[in-house]
């Protein structure tokens, strides 16, 4: 039994059940705000010891979608009960700028976290920023030492990157929800990216899944597609994934956050635009037995993720 909602009916563990199609909504907003919940009281444990998880995202540049994930990043923060600062840098900082201010930020021992939006603008080197974080505060996973840990397995030692954490967070409590094994499931992954497909791939593994990661080059995508039990689309192409290309009953990970131009104006004038992933969720949901929908599914967790790594490197730090 659960509670009615506008999109469907929301039961204890958190998925949706959808009045229309068949599959299961499973709700990122629900899981994001549980998660969030638990890591506030633990922080406050923290706290009562005399440490504040603090939490540091360095923005370069005035994106308009960016700014907006930086600072729901730093409201959450705040929410938990962290420390949290916010670097707004000028797109023509230079990469010497960048990298003396993480090591102001790496010696700081009120910041535990240190997240560098990515993309970055301009002509710095993303990958000799990412490996100039202190590894024990790369919040983001994406430091080589911790994408190594992930690779071979030091689940308890590495900072895994968020998206995935989320995503694996959502597929443990749907497969548990749903009765199905994901030991020996056909897992496909498509997009090969070092942020989401292969520290997903390497979960999925963990989990004894057979893993498949796709790619823009691999041949005859919906037949790879076809066999998956398990779907994740990390593409970032609106849409690109459709609904007869996905095997009946399989569990589906939306990560794709695309921007499509909408009818209308918003109330302060600009042309509206709406959300979608990369999986075409409509017909999805005659397929399907459970997707993530965008918004309100990965993407939410990315965010509570990050906190919980957070909270992790504060906890390392105060010897816990
Ligand atoms: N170093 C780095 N780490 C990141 O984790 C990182 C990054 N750079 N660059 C950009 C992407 C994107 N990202 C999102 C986080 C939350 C939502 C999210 O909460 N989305 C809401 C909707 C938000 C909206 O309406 O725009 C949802 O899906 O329901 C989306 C996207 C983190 N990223």
């Amino acid at each position: 039994m659960g509670m009615e909602t506008k999109t469907g009916v929301l039961d204890e563990t958190g998925i949706l059940r959808p009045s229309t199609g068949s599959a299961l909504l499973i709700d990122g907003k629900r899981a994001s705000e549980r998660m969030l919940a638990s890591i506030a009281e633990k922080a406050q444990i923290l706290i009562n010891g005399g440490i504040k998880p603090g939490l540091a995202v360095i923005l370069v540049g005035e994106d308009p979608a960016s700014q907006v994930y930086v600072k729901s990043k730093g409201h959450t923060a705040v929410a938990c009960g962290f420390h949290s600062v916010q670097h707004d840098l000028p797109v023509s900082t230079t990469e010497e700028e960048i990298l003396d201010l993480i090591a102001r930020l790496n010696a700081d021992p009120t910041i535990h976290g240190i997240l560098m939006q990515l993309p970055l603008p301009g002509g710095a080197d993303p990958t000799r920023i990412i490996e100039s974080i202190a590894p024990s505060k790369d919040v983001d996973g994406l430091h080589p030492l911790n994408a190594g840990l992930l690779a071979v397995g030091n689940f308890h030692r590495a900072l895994i990157p968020c998206t995935p954490a989320g995503c694996v967070h959502l597929l443990d409590q749907t497969a548990a929800e749903l009765g199905v094994d994901l030991a020996g499931a056909e897992a496909v992954v498509v997009g090969r990216s070092n942020l989401v497909g292969k520290p997903i791939a390497q979960l999925l593994l963990a989990r004894n899944a057979t893993v498949t990661l796709a790619h823009s080059k691999s041949r005859d995508l919906p037949a790879i597609i076809s066999r998956a039990d398990l779907l994740v689309a990390a593409v970032g192409r609106p849409e690109m994934i459709r609904g007869n290309w996905i095997k009946p009953g399989a569990i589906v990970l939306d990560v794709g956050i695309n921007r499509l131009p909408a009818e209308g104006l918003t109330a302060s004038g600009k042309p509206k635009s709406r959300l979608v992933g990369d999986v075409a969720r409509e017909e999805a949901l005659t397929r399907a037995a459970a997707i993530t929908p965008v918004p309100g599914g990965v993407g939410p967790m990315t965010i509570a993720m990050l906190m919980a790594n957070t909270l992790r490197a504060a906890e390392a730090y105060a010897g816990l």
